[in-house]
């Protein structure tokens, strides 16, 4: 059966999805933008800053389901410019030090909001 994951110290939603959903043991995370949970805007301007902001909203999704950064699986890594690669990647690797999740990373056509990167999140149990 599957549960929804909502907490206020991650953004809501901007479309319609939701924040995370868990199943048998899965958690899935939709793409975490840059957004400010309290403000509910996206204040970070460089590519560090709106990676730090993501992982933020990242940890508070695991936090809210139960899970732990450690038990994440795979992330799916969006990035509006691929110049950004590699500082997005120097943020990305502080919360996964050791046996880092499988990972995909792609430049788009463009993300939204206009933000510079987006991660989605696949955690398991
Ligand atoms: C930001 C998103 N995850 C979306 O629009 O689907």
């Amino acid at each position: 059966m599957k549960k929804i994951i909502n907490t206020e110290n991650a953004p809501a939603a901007i479309g319609p999805y939701s924040q995370a959903v868990e199943v048998n043991g899965m958690l899935y995370i939709s793409g975490q933008v840059p957004i400010n949970p309290s403000t509910g805007k996206v204040e970070a301007e460089d590519i560090t800053a709106q990676t730090e902001q993501v992982m933020r909203n990242i940890d508070a999704i695991l936090t809210q389901a139960g899970y732990s950064f450690s038990d994440v699986i795979k992330s799916t890594c969006l990035l509006a410019d691929m110049d950004d690669f590699k500082a997005m990647n120097e943020v990305y690797g502080r919360y996964y030090k050791e046996n880092p999740p499988a990972r995909a990373a792609f430049a788009v056509k463009a993300l939204p909001l206009g933000v510079k990167v987006e991660i989605e999140t696949i955690a398991a149990k």
